[in-house]
């Protein structure tokens, strides 16, 4: 026993090879679900064509997202408070699976608000070839914490959007379907105010038992902080329940600028998953005032350097935050994005600047 001791301690005061290389900090995997082709674009004032959509989900695919939300398969006559061509710029989301380069391995969820959406979108898969990479291997399905926020955005109490979402489950599910499910206004209901984390907490148990494979949380206002954030896990995750954080993933608006600080929070309750948008895109038509998703880039910075990896090329994501922030005419909101983008202008002008022997005035003048 005791030379057994000692030859441990020898092994920790002189490491071999392999001593080091079992000392080296194993990095914590997250999974980022990049939702800016959905949740960024369907709150978009102008009207984006399926192609650029398409073209929206290469360039992520290049830059290492390995999820993207692709579109959805909401009604488009379904008329939001203010804009009557909502409907219509989701509507193109058939085309856009058509059009992106699908790739093998890759997972494209898709929204599906009910049975005529998954009808709708089973009648695309099987009008498929079957040697080519399907569309989507996933949907995802969505209610409320507060009936007030169901009934704005499905026409639906939340009771009756249970039901109606346990049909799509198990139809999509028996024919192969992956399902997740979101429960929006997990904070805050710009219709009824603050919301009890018990009913999140009840609402994400009914979905994960309908078969759902994990539950996206979102503060669809955006109103969430540290500490509220923090109470919220507390009671979904702990006490008497027995959902595991690793059924969770967080989905933060940004609208307060605590999307970043609540993904930092919700890694200490031991989530790993986390929903974002390229450049900040979007928000929810019917959550007036929030702004978009916590930017993907954001997300990329704050981890870098950490004990968590998560997929994705910083550099490149935020050449597609720039790329998309200019078909759309708006400004970047990522703040990370930003600040890359302005080095890489500066970086641009320092070149030009020395092939112009010096001259800033040149250099300027020639880009
Ligand atoms: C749920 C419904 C359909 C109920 O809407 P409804 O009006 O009660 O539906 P209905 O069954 O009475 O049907 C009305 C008409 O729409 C058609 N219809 C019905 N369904 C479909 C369909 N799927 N696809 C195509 N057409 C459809 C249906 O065929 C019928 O046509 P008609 O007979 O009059 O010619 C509607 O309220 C809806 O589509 N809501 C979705 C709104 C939406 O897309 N919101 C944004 C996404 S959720 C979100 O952003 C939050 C999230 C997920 O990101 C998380 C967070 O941040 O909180």
């Amino acid at each position: 026993m005791l030379a057994k001791h000692t030859a441990r301690s020898l092994l920790r005061s002189r490491p071999t090879f392999a001593a080091r290389t079992y000392s080296t900090p194993v990095r914590e995997r997250v999974r980022i679900v990049e939702v800016g082709p959905r949740d960024g674009l369907q709150n978009e004032s102008a009207v984006i064509p399926p192609h650029v959509k398409a073209e929206l989900v290469n360039r992520l695919t290049h830059a290492g997202m390995d999820i993207i939300e692709a579109g959805s398969f909401v009604s488009p006559k379904w008329v939001p408070q203010k804009d009557r061509s909502f409907g219509e710029r989701m509507a193109g989301t058939a085309d856009v699976l058509k059009q992106m380069h699908r790739q093998k391995g890759l997972h494209y969820p898709v929204l599906v608000p009910n049975v005529k959406g998954l009808e709708n979108l089973l009648e695309l898969l099987a009008q498929q070839p079957k040697d080519e990479v399907p569309y989507t291997d996933e949907i995802a399905i969505f209610t409320a914490a507060s009936d007030a926020f169901c009934k704005a955005n499905t026409n639906c109490t939340i009771e009756e959007s249970l039901a109606r979402l346990k049909t799509v489950t198990h139809r999509a599910t028996k024919e192969g379907l992956r399902v997740r499910g979101y429960v929006s206004v997990v904070i805050d209901c710009p219709y009824s105010g603050k919301v009890d984390p018990v009913k999140v907490r009840d609402v994400t148990k009914a979905l994960l038992e309908m078969g759902c494979y994990e539950i996206s949380l979102g503060d669809t206002v955006g109103t969430g902080n540290p500490t509220t954030i923090s109470e919220l896990l507390e009671t979904v995750i702990g006490g008497s329940s027995d959902i595991s954080p690793s059924l969770l993933a967080g989905h933060y608006h940004d609208t307060f600028g605590m999307g970043v600080s609540n993904i930092l929070t919700s890694l200490d309750f031991g989530l790993r998953t986390f929903d974002s948008s390229v450049g900040g895109l979007g928000g929810c038509p019917y959550s007036p005032g929030a702004t978009g998703n916590v930017a993907t880039e954001d997300v990329l910075y704050a981890l870098r350097g950490s004990r968590f990896d998560a997929p994705g090329d910083l550099t490149k994501m935020a050449e597609v935050g720039s790329w998309i922030s200019k078909q759309l005419n708006r400004t970047n909101a990522s703040r990370v994005g930003k600040a890359l983008e302005a080095r890489r202008a500066r970086d641009k002008l320092e070149k030009e600047r020395e092939r112009n022997g010096g001259s800033s005035e040149k250099a300027a003048a020639k880009l």
